[in-house]
């Protein structure tokens, strides 16, 4: 493709170059060939405007990079928003795309939203695929990407591939990284959700008004002006989502209890699952849920609205409700211990996950709650003696214990967390510490194990030292049931 006709369709003016033939995008110099075109982007690590002169001698044709950059021998097409420029210019390189992709943003409830999204696409008969945290997820497989929101190259590149596949359906996670980074975007995106927005990634963003800001890009830009929000209700942010949301003129679809269009009236819980009765364009539907928890029912509810939203059958999907499987990691029952007491596994990381995850086996425990909890390293302090609170106030018996250490020295993450938790058990191995609580378990008790959900190692030290321990939170929690 030549990169004249390329920016054309990004609405970019080139200043030379328009001949040169381009053969592949590249963020990262050490994948640039002879006709890509290289991002250099200032980063949280190292800049990458460092890397343009290593860029061109491997071929590089153009650069897209702040006006203020040095490029010498390449285009330079300039942009206040580089990242951004490159994903509207990579765009058009990597086609064909799925016809339907939908995005979903907020704090807690990504992975699920976009996991049952696909699953009922599925169930209408689409070819869908997700991607997200779990990877991405197709009708034949799963493939982990090792991010939430892989870099703007894979993801195009991604998305060209399932299209290619024959996937007409798409349902991505916009995490707020990946949104203020400019990682997921450039393709046609007609519906977009907001989940919930509560503490997380301070580290990063500093307020939760700029945590805020950066999700709600997804509505100001990244969803198209002709789209549809799907906007869970219920939550201390909705509001101010919907409000975004309208700003930009989009349909909204407004989910939840308060939700005006399609309305969560009644949800009891039962042993298995819940019976929820949802109003949807003045017929009420009711759905025998097979997944516990208030918060499941939130993410079921905002999945059917991006589908709703982008055309789907409103009998098919409630009735598709009923058929959904549960999502890895996401209130698992692991395992029984030998006295009788179910053990959950679930992703947990943020207070408010806690609190979700906490809510949910509530109602199913006889006896006590015990759970099993940490923080993860390299990632926002402020969280960890918030979470201590929650599980302090909330569970029976709380044992604190490590999650992914990372850069951090592991008993120091611990005492975060206890400071929020002081009459909390301590116990940094987490196979130890899963051994405890499935060993103090009697048969009315329930054990949750929060934090690591589906993952499936321990991620110790940083950089260089990085190393990745094999540990299965499902599979150490079967060993501790069935010594
Ligand atoms: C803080 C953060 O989000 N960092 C991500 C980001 O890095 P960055 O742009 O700041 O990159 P940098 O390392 O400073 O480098 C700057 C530029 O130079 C380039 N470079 C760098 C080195 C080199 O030799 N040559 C070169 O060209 C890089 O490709 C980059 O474009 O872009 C990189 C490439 O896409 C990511 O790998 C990296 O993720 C790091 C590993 C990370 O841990 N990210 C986490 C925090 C994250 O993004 N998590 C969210 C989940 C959040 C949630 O769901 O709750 C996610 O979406 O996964
Ligand atoms: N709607 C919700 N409200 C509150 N808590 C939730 C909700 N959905 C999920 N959770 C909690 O958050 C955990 C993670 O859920 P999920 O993986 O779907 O979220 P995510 O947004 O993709 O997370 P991440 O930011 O790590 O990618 C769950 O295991 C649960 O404890
Ligand atoms: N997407 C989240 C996942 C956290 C998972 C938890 N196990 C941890 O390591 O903190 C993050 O990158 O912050
Ligand atoms: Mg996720």
């Amino acid at each position: 493709m030549k990169l004249g006709a390329l920016a054309a369709q990004a609405g970019i003016t080139l200043a030379a170059g328009a001949e040169a033939k381009v053969t592949g995008f590249a963020i990262d110099h050490r994948k640039v060939a002879p006709g890509t075109v290289f991002g250099a982007f200032p980063g949280s690590a190292v800049n990458g405007e460092d890397f343009i002169p290593a860029a061109i001698a491997a071929g590089a044709v153009a650069i897209v990079a702040r006006p203020e950059a040095q490029v010498a021998g390449a285009v330079h097409i300039a942009a206040q928003q580089p990242r951004q420029a490159f994903a509207r210019l990579a765009a058009g390189f990597f086609t064909p795309v799925p016809e339907t992709v939908v995005a979903v943003t907020g704090t807690n409830g990504k992975t699920s939203t976009v996991e049952m999204t696909r699953q009922l696409w599925r169930m209408a008969g689409h070819r869908a695929a997700s991607i997200g945290t779990l990877g991405v997820t197709t009708p034949d497989e799963s493939v982990s990407t090792g991010l939430t929101t892989p870099d703007i190259v894979t993801f195009l590149a991604n998305m060209a591939g399932l299209a290619r596949e024959g996937v007409t359906h798409v349902a991505y996670e916009a995490s707020s990284h990946g949104l203020s980074q400019y990682r997921n975007e450039g393709l046609r995106v007609r519906a977009a959700a907001f989940t919930n927005l509560s503490r997380d990634h301070l580290d990063y963003h500093g307020t939760m008004e700029a945590y805020f800001a950066a999700k709600m890009r997804l509505f100001a830009e990244v969803v198209d002006g002709d789209g549809t929000a799907v906007i869970w209700a219920d939550d201390a942010w909705s509001q101010p989502a919907l409000a975004a949301a309208r700003a930009r003129g989009l349909r909204v679809l407004a989910v939840g209890e308060q939700g005006e269009d399609l309305r969560l009236l009644s949800r009891v819980p039962g042993h298995l699952g819940q019976t929820l009765q949802i109003v949807w364009q003045g017929t009420t539907h009711k759905v025998e849920l097979p997944l516990i928890g208030a918060y499941q029912a939130a993410n079921v509810l905002v999945a059917a609205g991006l589908v709703l939203a982008t055309g789907g059958d409103a009998a098919r999907t409630f009735d598709g409700l009923a058929r959904l499987q549960p999502v890895r990691g996401r209130l698992e029952r692991a395992a029984i211990t030998a006295t009788g007491a179910p053990i959950y596994v679930d992703y947990a990381h943020t207070p408010d996950g806690l609190e979700a995850a906490i809510a949910a086996l509530r109602p199913h425990v006889r006896g006590r709650l015990i759970v099993v909890f940490g923080a993860g390293g390299d990632r926002d302090t402020g969280k960890r003696p918030e979470m201590g609170r929650v599980v302090a106030a909330q569970a029976d018996v709380a044992i604190v214990t490590d999650d992914n250490p990372r850069g951090e020295d592991p008993a120091a993450i611990r005492a975060q967390v206890l400071a929020g938790a002081p009459g909390a058990r301590e116990i940094g191995g987490r196979r130890e510490a899963i051994a405890a609580a499935v060993a103090a378990a009697g048969r009315d008790d329930i054990v949750l194990i929060a934090g690591k959900g589906h993952e499936q190692g321990q991620i110790v030290g940083r950089g260089e030292a990085m190393r990745v321990l094999p540990f299965d939170d499902v599979t150490v929690a079967r060993e501790c049931a069935q010594p």
